[in-house]
């Protein structure tokens, strides 16, 4: 097994609460402090790790051009493409979304700089209570977990109003502008894309828009990893949003799991990962499927990606919408309180599918 013996200072031998430590300082401190092995709480057990089953390289998630969307000839085409993905994948691409090639540059390039301020600067922002609405840290779920994963993070609201803006951070110098230009861009498009998963539920199409109201924003920052093997960057989870946007670096990192099978979606700097997360799998009644996903580490190269979690309010009553029900289609979720939905989703740490579980009805 790893052993951490050989630590430099960052995290001195005689502090025999290292894991405390990392759990503050994350793990790209702990990279920094020149480790040449992963200590052992970054081990996971080996039916979980991504070794045992290779994803298939050949690309094979849907990628979906979204540039017929504003055409009244091609649109049912593309709405028929996107529906067909979140039943059959739970995941699709999107290319030609909108939002130009430098903004996406540039919002990844400063989330990097954001990583890469001195310690102090992030820890102003540090908290491991997940529900904190700004919040740097570490893992996922440190206070609940006996094995980290591999990443560190940083949240906060995607509202771009002044009020909201004003919670970001400070640094990097251009955070605040490229975000900003970011999550208008995106928002453009999550507008377009709610009105084009309703239409393929058949239900009016500012229905998911009336009810997905809210984005987190998020910045997943993987460094790289001495023993990438063992460990992994997000252990498999859905996702708890309705809809997730993920933009994601050249370093390939994300798979799905699909009928059993893991398969790695490959890296397009042109591209949106689209997620179904729990709260579409429960408004569709089941026809669209949150998809269980994971990321792996890499030994030399530090990934980083993005990520937008579409979500309701948290008082918003989550069911299955009442036109999807019918004889041959009862009601597969019983009725949940989103921020209800989140104290469950919250008080462990990844665990597959098991928030959705819990709201699933027995026949
Ligand atoms: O880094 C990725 O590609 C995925 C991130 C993710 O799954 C999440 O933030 O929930
Ligand atoms: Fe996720």
């Amino acid at each position: 097994m790893a052993s951490v013996a050989s630590l430099p200072s960052l995290f001195a031998a005689e502090d025999s609460t290292l894991f405390k430590q990392i759990k503050m300082k994350g793990v790209k401190a702990l990279v920094d402090s020149g480790i040449t092995q992963i200590p052992d709480f970054y081990i996971k057990p080996v039916e979980d790790r991504a070794l045992e089953e290779r994803p298939l390289v050949d690309d094979q998630v849907p990628v979906i051009d979204f540039s017929g969307i504003y055409d009244p000839v091609s649109r049912s085409r593309v709405v028929k493409a996107i529906g067909d993905a979140c039943k059959e994948w739970g995941v699709f691409q999107v290319i030609n979304h909108g939002v130009p090639k430098h903004v996406l540059q540039d919002m990844i390039e400063v989330g990097h700089e954001f990583f890469n301020l001195p310690l102090e600067d992030k820890m102003s922002y540090y908290s491991d209570d997940l529900s904190q609405p700004v919040r740097f840290g570490t893992s996922y779920n440190p206070a609940k977990e006996t094995i980290l994963e591999w990443r560190d993070v940083l949240r906060h609201p995607g509202s771009i109003s002044p009020e909201a803006v004003q919670l970001w951070p400070e640094k990097p110098e251009s955070y605040r502008e490229n975000t900003t230009n970011y999550l208008k861009g995106a928002k453009v498009f999550a507008e377009t894309l709610f009105a084009a998963l309703s239409e393929s539920l058949g239900v009016q199409s500012d229905y998911l828009q009336n009810i997905l109201t809210e984005m987190m924003f998020g910045i997943n920052y993987y460094p790289y990893c001495p023993n990438p093997d063992l460990t992994l960057g997000l252990s498999a989870h859905s996702d708890a949003s309705g809809i997730t946007i993920l933009l994601q670096d050249q370093i390939a990192g994300l798979q799905v799991l699909r009928e059993g099978r893991w398969y790695l979606v490959q890296p397009r700097s042109d591209a949106f990962v689209i997620n179904v997360g729990d709260q579409l799998e429960i408004l569709s009644n089941g026809r669209f499927k949150s998809v269980e996903h994971r990321v792996t580490v890499n030994k030399e190269k530090t990934r980083i990606s993005i990520g937008i979690l579409c979500v309701p309010l948290g008082d918003t009553r989550i069911a299955p919408i009442s036109g999807l029900i019918d004889e041959s289609h009862p009601p597969m979720y019983r009725e949940v309180i989103f921020k209800e939905y989140l104290g469950h989703y919250f008080s462990k740490q990844h665990n597959r599918k098991s928030s959705i579980d819990s709201v699933r009805l027995k026949f």
